[in-house]
């Protein structure tokens, strides 16, 4: 694959290869990304890549730079790395101030790079990234219009529109909650990005949780608390994320509580996002716990694979690219944990396209991401496959250990053995121990009547495909 590269892949033999490394793939993005997104993020940045290019670090300024980092752009700089280099390069994000203890530790050859001609991080003026950073915080890429709608997030969708809509009457506060990267920060800015529309006047800040804690820390130390609580206290809107970062934060709840109180007095809306629905969040005070749960509390659940498809068709098309449906289902039904992975797939699919000049097709797509399913065939067990036998046939997991044997329970458990032959490395005894301590003569005997009828009944064959393909991902 490397020679068909636009770059000449380095190897660690080279005299700099953790140079050379850095800047192809800065030349990559700066022909990826829209010049002002790369000048403002990408250029800025100072990397430091190990000797045997295995791993590369990447020094921001602040930690606001780091979180719009790594939710923006650090999986497009992993995969434009590995495919420069030909094998993945683990990326790491660390905060400028603690770059002249890396460097001590760091081994002498280690390569040091600046992305163009920007001066290092750690010297960069506070206002550069000032003016980069709009003052509300708020990426205009972010909106409900490239918000991909779902049953997973139909509802999160819909209150959070409403509040757009109509800040500070209805379910205030709104309380996102989910896993990661199902799309709680695009929601967020969404609301953001609407009302500012709507009303431009409006005083909407975006902000990350750890950022507050850093805020209350700051006013702390610099007595500026007036300040603190003027800017935080008069916003018609307050958006902020990811609000388990508070626990254990007393003086940051306080603070909280104060604005929470402050803001809600004035009917001025409150949005937060969180791993975890109220009462699950762990050392936050009860009185913030009650607060957070007493307007709208919705989930966002993983998308489910219709909209996942519709989510790849629509970043493709963002990327003026147009993915081709059945390569788009092949990615969704491979790629399932969240829309942050299956962006990361993505890039890898359309990376691979342009460096090969190939056109995008399942096949194209299966060499993108020989790493990921290889992953993801190594990983099929035997739990795996019952639990997927189980719910297919709508039986209870259990059943498949249990002594029942009535042939709506006896036929999914053989029909499950078999596959565990089939894809696992499994023996016949070990098989059959893990379906209840069975003999491994049943394991035989079941393995034998489902491949003998199953090259005979076409419903069945067909109900073990679906079963494969859902197991190989
Ligand atoms: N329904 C969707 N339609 C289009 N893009 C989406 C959708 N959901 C998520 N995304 C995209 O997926 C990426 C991850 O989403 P986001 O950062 O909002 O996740 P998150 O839930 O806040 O995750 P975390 O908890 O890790 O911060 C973003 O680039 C976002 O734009």
């Amino acid at each position: 694959m490397t020679e068909e590269l636009a770059h000449p892949a380095p190897s660690p033999s080279d005299p700099q290869p953790g140079q050379a490394l850095w800047q192809a793939c800065l030349d990559q993005l700066a022909q990826d990304l829209p010049a002002q997104q790369f000048a403002t993020w990408i250029k800025p940045l100072s990397a430091q890549i190990s000797e045997d290019l295995s791993r590369a670090t990447l020094y921001v300024p602040n930690r606001f730079t780091l979180d719009w980092i790594r939710a923006q752009y650090a999986g497009r700089i992993a995969s434009v790395l590995e495919l420069i280099y030909g094998q993945p390069v683990m990326l790491e994000l660390a905060l400028a101030q603690r770059v002249s203890a890396v460097r001590t530790q760091a081994p002498a050859a280690n390569s040091q790079v600046q992305g163009g001609d920007a001066a290092p991080a750690q010297q960069r003026p506070d206002e550069a990234q000032a003016n980069a950073v709009p003052r509300n915080r708020l990426n205009p890429a972010l909106t409900f219009e490239t918000l991909v709608e779902g049953t997973a997030n139909r509802m999160a969708r819909a209150a959070a529109m409403h509040v757009a809509g109509m800040p500070g009457h209805l379910y205030n506060p709104l309380f996102i909650y989910g896993g990661v990267g199902l799309g709680k920060t695009h929601l967020v800015h969404a609301v953001g990005n609407k009302l500012l529309a709507d009303r431009p006047n409006a005083k909407v800040l975006y902000i990350h949780a750890e950022q507050f804690v850093s805020d209350v820390v700051k006013s702390y130390q610099r007595k500026t608390f007036d300040e603190f609580k003027q800017r935080y206290h008069s916003l018609d809107l307050l958006l902020i994320d990811d609000v388990q970062f508070f626990a254990n934060k007393d003086r940051t709840q306080e603070e909280f509580f104060n604005a929470f109180e402050a803001l809600l007095a004035k009917k001025s809306h409150i949005v937060m996002t969180s791993d975890t629905y109220p009462k699950g969040l762990a050392d936050i005070h009860e009185r913030l716990v009650s607060r957070f749960d007493s307007g709208l509390t919705v989930a966002i659940e993983p998308p489910e694979l219709e909209m996942r498809v519709a989510i790849l068709i629509n970043k493709a098309r963002a990327e003026n690219v147009e993915m081709p449906e059945e390569v788009a289902f092949f990615v969704a039904k491979n790629v399932r944990s969240n829309v942050r992975e299956l962006e990361g797939a993505l890039r890898k699919i359309l990376a691979y396209s342009r460096f090969n000049q190939k056109e995008i097709s399942i096949q194209l797509a299966r060499e993108a991401l020989r790493d990921l399913l290889s992953i993801q065939n190594r990983q099929i067990s035997v739990e795996n496959i019952q639990k997927t036998v189980a719910d297919y046939y709508k039986i209870k997991v259990a059943d498949m250990y249990s002594k029942k044997r009535p042939a709506s329970i006896a036929r999914p458990r053989q029909i499950a053995m078999y596959l565990a032959k089939e894809l696992t490395q499994k023996s016949l005894p070990e098989i059959g121990e893990l379906f209840g301590g069975r003999d491994h003569t049943t394991v035989l005997h079941a393995v034998r009547k489902i491949s003998g009828e199953r090259q005979q009944l076409t419903e069945l064959n067909q109900q073990l495909h679906v079963l494969e393909q859902t197991l190989k991902g």
